[in-house]
């Protein structure tokens, strides 16, 4: 389902006009289709049919505690990278024994709260993470459960900074070396290992390199079982792309059958960790035209949303669509850089489209679900954008706008 569509000239989600969210609530704003984040954790979830799963929506993604909750309703687990993330989770009703913990470095103070919660599975990223858990463990008198994030060395394809399965990322333990570090770990008096992981990349848009990134884990796991290594489950990260403008990534069921194929009936609980499949294009945002400055060498519009609202074209050179909410039938397109009020010259979240605009004029910056509101700052001391979740005919305030006591009250002047 595509939730944002034109019903009589005005961009619509689900049931609700944007055009009148924006006055009731005021611009940026970001505003979610619940119907959309649950048709996709469920696309997901679907697709495995009878072979054991988790799917543990990326928490990262988008953390507003609304949208955990929704997906904790119809069975989500999570994926963690904090302790701020696991208290998300937990406040939104999700159950920790559905949570995967990944990260590179876990605070002690994180694995405690994680090990006290009773969460899934701890994702270890390198040895000195797995003496500390054993550490920690130990002063609590439990057992953690761990898989290793081994870094099957394939090519994702994608953008450099989103790669993160190559042998020179920080991420994860060299494939070659984790039989040793498995062994170790076994020997480990509160540590138990019960999975491998591995998280190749974001916004991939072809099948072949979680593939071939499964055929690596699998032969890891054979040659773990000869050595008396016995694993209850493979996570397989996250990492399916979108589409933002003419991308064609694999459908999600395409995606599963393909994992499943190359599993050919091994019966061993999979666990995926998808993020922006599931967000991304389940929300927008929206943002109002403030001045047009046209120049001699170009047209700035510029916008009230910024880098601090939306980082991702600013920081990847990520294209994000903008549309008109309401597209005008008087004057006609010209060539425009969208840029926000923040004093830098990356400041921007769209370069040369072609666009009809007015001051006032309010626009829609798509696929902003995901990497949206997670990654906004009070750069400039921008109060951070409001959030909305539409739900059929009704929209709930899922975060307000930040004012400036939220975003000074924290401080204090020294007294002498
Ligand atoms: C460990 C881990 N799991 C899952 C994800 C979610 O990725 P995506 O949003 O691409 O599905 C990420 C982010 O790339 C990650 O680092
Ligand atoms: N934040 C990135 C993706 C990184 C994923 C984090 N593991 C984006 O906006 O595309």
């Amino acid at each position: 389902m595509n939730p944002f569509s034109y019903q009589n000239g005005t961009l619509m989600a689900e049931a609700v006009d944007l055009q009148h969210l924006a006055k009731t609530y005021g611009t940026p704003l970001y505003v979610y289709s619940r119907a959309a984040l649950e048709e996709r954790w469920q696309a997901f979830d679907q697709a495995f049919g009878a072979q054991p799963h988790l799917v543990c929506y990326a928490v990262k993604t988008n953390s507003n505690i609304a949208v955990l909750n929704v997906l904790a309703k119809i069975g989500a687990g999570f994926d963690i990278v904090s302790q701020g993330e696991l208290e998300r989770v937990l406040r939104a009703g999700g159950d920790p024994k559905k949570v995967v913990f990944s990260g590179v470095a876990k605070q002690p103070a994180e694995i405690k709260r994680a090990l006290e919660v009773g969460i899934r599975c701890f994702n270890i990223e390198s040895h000195a993470e797995l003496e500390r858990i054993q550490e920690v463990a130990q002063q609590l008198n439990k057992i953690a459960p761990i898989s290793i994030r081994v870094n099957p060395d394939v090519d994702a394809k994608t953008h450099p900074y989103i790669s993160t399965g190559l042998k020179d990322n920080k991420f994860g333990v060299d494939i070659n070396t984790a039989p040793e570090l498995y062994q170790l770990a076994a020997q480990h008096s509160h540590i138990q290992p019960i999975g491998i992981d591995c998280h190749i990349g974001s916004q991939l848009t072809e099948i072949k390199p979680f593939v071939d990134a499964l055929e690596r884990v699998l032969a890891l796991k054979a040659q773990l079982t000869q050595q008396g290594i016995e694993l209850h489950h493979l996570d397989l990260g996250g990492g399916l792309g979108i589409q933002y403008t003419d991308e064609t990534p694999p459908a999600i069921n395409e995606y599963i059958a393909a994992l499943l194929a190359k599993l050919n009936d091994t019966q061993i609980e999979v666990i995926i960790e998808p993020g922006r499949a599931i967000a991304g294009n389940a929300g927008v945002l929206l943002t109002q035209v403030e001045f047009l400055k046209p120049t001699a060498h170009k047209n700035f519009a510029i916008i009230d949303a910024a880098m601090n609202d939306l980082i991702r074209p600013a920081l990847y050179q990520s294209f994000m669509d903008i549309i008109a909410v309401t597209p005008r039938t008087d004057g006609s397109d010209a060539q425009w850089d969208l840029v926000g009020p923040v004093c830098e010259t990356g400041d921007f979240l769209g370069k040369g489209r072609n666009l009809n605009l007015k001051a006032g004029d309010l626009l829609a910056v798509k696929s902003a679900g995901a990497y949206g509101f997670t990654m906004a700052s009070n750069y400039n001391t921008r109060p951070r954008a409001a959030e909305i979740m539409v739900d059929g005919a009704e929209a709930h305030l899922i975060r307000r706008r930040e004012t400036y006591d939220d975003l000074i009250g924290l401080e204090s002047v020294i007294t002498e």
